[in-house]
């Protein structure tokens, strides 16, 4: 199909149902842009004007090309700024990186490039910018390149009236004129309206956002912190009102949980290895972790009764006082490894926050890439504190800062936090960290990684933060590349303990490996395809671009499969409200970019689609996890583009076979003509990191058996 195909197939009348109601008319801005008005329009207001410019600002305007990922030609860009993307002739989803170079700065340039719409979850810039909204077909997804806008401005107009509102007024004033909202869906297949709302401009667009979603070194996302001028609400830009709803109270909803599937006895036969000084044994039962009674109420509870390899392992290891990296496959309960030790000396040291202290201090700090994640994890340790004297709060972006102080205020042990919300209160003073004893980094590759690592080092580095001879540290993830594992010495004291359980960076064997060659202009006949004989299974769509997943979810819900979509230039409570509808079933297909694709523990996803493959392996394997949890199986097809995926060719391969998966001849053969001698399969070195880079000799066992202790490595203390 050519580009005027494809544009021809996506304007056709009856898409009017699904598309946003806008018109630019409507928005409007003050002299000099500080303030914004909208006004509602019906969807009878519509005609084919706007629904045109929906499209054409979510880049599919005639005469683009699409899927061009040319790492060097967005390293040109980058230097050229964001012209690049959605404007007649303009690539669309490229993968060109930014490369390391953050660009901190020229937070007012975007302005000089008005019109040009930069974002990619690939090239995520440093959050500012994205400006609001309405470019008639100069809308530029870019490519790839500089994307200093970091959050989309998006641009389709319009939401509710609502206290919204507030939020994006701010915004608006720094980032255009029309816009306000980021599209909100809420397809169902039934004629419901995936609206997209508008103008990812808002809050987060036109100045730099909360946890912006940034290019690192290996192109892979990160979340830009609210500390550098994010949401916190302080000099620069709007107010973010939203407060999340608060979680149900009673026993039953704490307690819910999803049952492990038959494969999850399985998990004792995975080759599990320790690395580093003096491991204490792994433990074979909760009974021999001695924990109190209140927890092991709670464990048995949350319906567990059989550790996982990594709550075998690491279990004792925290309950030791030793500082851990561990990396166990997706959906291996790597969570409650962590929190259940943690409680447990908790509830054994006794604790000292209490709503009557005016600085609460907590204990511990949990951090994680995500506000679905960490809201997650709060979830977990919530569950797991219950009926105890420990309280965990969580805070995150997107919400109300004042809300994040009023719950620390009630006093705070546990504090679940993103990066950059935890700076932001950190910075005004509203937690103290002299009595931080633990320190959790989940997907700690991620958190140590060009987007997070330089607000890791900050935090560290807080006055106060006990130094890392004073508090235990823990890091854990599927993945953890060699260099990252490297940059965590920094973090960790000397003697840590190193625990992989299988391969690290490995896939999760309970996934179904499917690749499909499958062209850019074919993927979403594919997709239509592979979704009708799903039938109402539960499936993750990921496409590389935010603006790619309106796209899509649009397209869904044209063909009548209800559909959802959740990325970074939703509002946080819409993408809530589309993980919410895609946990109860009310939409099966949730389209998403990279920002779910870690650590999100949704029962019953069944499926993965890969419409875009990750630019980087372990993203795959992070995406992938998603299904086949906790010994349930699952399936994951991915649509592999020999135009724009040939340089994950030999990842895929190593995952697959290591996976025990089927490898197509198709992919071996590109993946032997892109042959790169000395291979590590990733774009990033060695993804595959099978031993704890100190090199420290190690013993490998199946999990349920101790590991006999390590010698002395020579080149551990080099780490230090
Ligand atoms: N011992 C256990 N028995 C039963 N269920 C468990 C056990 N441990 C964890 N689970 C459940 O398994 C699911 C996956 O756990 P969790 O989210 O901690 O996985 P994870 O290893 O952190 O995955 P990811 O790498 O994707 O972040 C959760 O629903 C959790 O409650």
């Amino acid at each position: 199909m050519g580009d005027e195909d494809w544009e021809a197939e996506i304007i056709k009348p009856h898409v009017s149902s699904y598309v946003p109601v806008f018109e630019k008319d409507r928005y409007f801005s003050g002299a000099n842009g500080d303030t914004f008005n909208r006004t509602p329009t019906s969807s009878s207001e519509m005609d084919d004007g706007p629904r045109r410019d929906h499209f054409m600002r979510s880049g599919f305007a005639p005469g683009r090309s699409l899927g061009n990922r040319d790492a060097g030609e967005s390293n040109k860009r980058e230097i050229t700024s964001t012209m690049g993307g959605f404007g007649v002739g303009k690539d669309f989803g490229n993968r060109g990186f930014s490369n390391n170079k953050f660009e901190e700065g020229d937070r007012f340039g975007f302005w000089r490039e008005a019109y040009n719409d930069c974002e990619d979850n690939q090239t995520r810039n440093r959050g500012f910018s994205k400006r609001g909204g309405y470019q008639d077909g100069n809308d530029s997804e870019a490519s790839g390149s500089s994307r200093r806008g970091g959050r989309g401005r998006g641009g389709f107009g319009l939401g509710s009236p609502n206290n919204e509102c507030e939020q994006d007024e701010g915004t608006q004033r720094i980032g255009g004129p029309f816009g306000s909202k980021r599209p909100t869906l809420s397809g169902s297949g039934n004629g419901d309206i995936y609206q997209s709302r508008g103008g990812s401009g808002s809050r987060r667009g036109g100045y730099k956002g909360l946890n912006e979603e940034v290019i690192t070194s290996s192109g892979k996302n990160s979340w830009k912190s609210e500390a550098e001028g994010g949401e916190s609400g302080d000099t620069q830009g709007p107010k973010v009102t939203y407060i999340p709803p608060p979680p149900p109270e009673d026993e039953d909803s704490i307690f819910a949980h999803y049952q492990t599937g038959i494969n999850f006895d399985k998990y004792d036969t995975i080759l599990v290895e320790v690395s580093g000084h003096d491991a204490p044994p792994a433990i074979l039962t909760f009974e021999e972790a001695n924990l109190c009674q209140t927890l092991n109420k709670n464990i048995a509870k949350a319906g567990y009764t059989k550790l996982t390899p990594v709550q075998k392992y690491s279990i004792p290891i925290i309950l030791a006082g030793r500082d851990l990296m561990a990396c166990a496959q997706t959906g291996s309960g790597k969570t409650a490894a962590f929190l259940l030790p943690i409680l447990a000396h908790m509830m054994r040291d006794g604790i000292t926050a209490s709503r009557f202290k005016e600085l609460q201090e907590p204990e511990c700090i949990i951090v994680a890439p995500t506000r679905e994640l960490i809201n997650q994890i709060y979830l977990e340790a919530r569950k797991f504190s219950f009926g105890t004297c420990v309280r965990a709060v969580v805070i995150y972006g997107g919400t109300q800062l004042g809300h994040s102080i009023r719950q620390i205020v009630q006093g705070c042990n546990v504090l679940c936090a993103t990066p950059g919300r935890l700076m932001d209160i950190i910075g005004k003073e509203k937690i103290g960290l002299r009595q931080v004893k633990y320190l959790i980094l989940d997907e700690a590759d991620r958190m140590l990684d060009m987007g997070f690592g330089p607000e890791m080092k900050k935090l560290i580095s807080c006055p106060g933060m006990p130094s890392k001879e004073q508090r235990q540290t823990l890091m854990f993830s599927a993945t953890f590349p060699e260099e990252i594992q490297r940059l965590a010495g920094e973090f960790l004291k000397s003697n840590y303990l190193f625990v992989a359980v299988g391969q690290v960076g490995g896939a999760c064997r309970d996934v179904q490996q499917t690749t499909l060659q499958v062209g850019q202009y074919s993927k979403r006949e594919k997709l239509v395809e592979i979704l009708r004989n799903i039938g109402d299974e539960r499936t993750m769509v990921f496409v590389e671009t935010k603006k790619k997943a309106d796209f899509i979810a649009t397209f869904l819900c044209q063909e009548k499969i209800s559909t959802t979509s959740i990325h970074g230039d939703r509002e946080q409570r819409e993408r809530e409200q589309a993980l919410g509808d895609f946990r109860c079933g009310k939409c099966p297909v949730l389209v998403a970019t990279s920002v779910a694709a870690r650590g999100l523990d949704i029962e019953n996803v069944q499926h993965v689609i890969n419409f875009d493959l990750p630019s980087t392996i372990d993203e795959y394997v992070h995406r992938i996890g998603r299904t086949g949890r906790c010994g349930n199986t699952g399936r994951a097809i991915s649509f592999f583009d020999p135009e724009s995926d040939s340089h994950l060719a030999q990842s895929l391969v190593k995952v697959l076979s290591d996976a025990q998966q089927d490898v197509p001849a198709w992919l071996e053969e590109i993946a032997f003509s892109t042959f790169v001698p000395g291979f590590g399969g990733s774009t990033r070195g060695n993804v595959f990191a099978s031993v704890d880079t100190r090199k420290g000799k190690s013993t490998l066992n199946t999990a349920g058996f101790s590991s006999s202790q390590t010698p002395n490595p020579v080149d551990d203390e080099s780490w230090d």
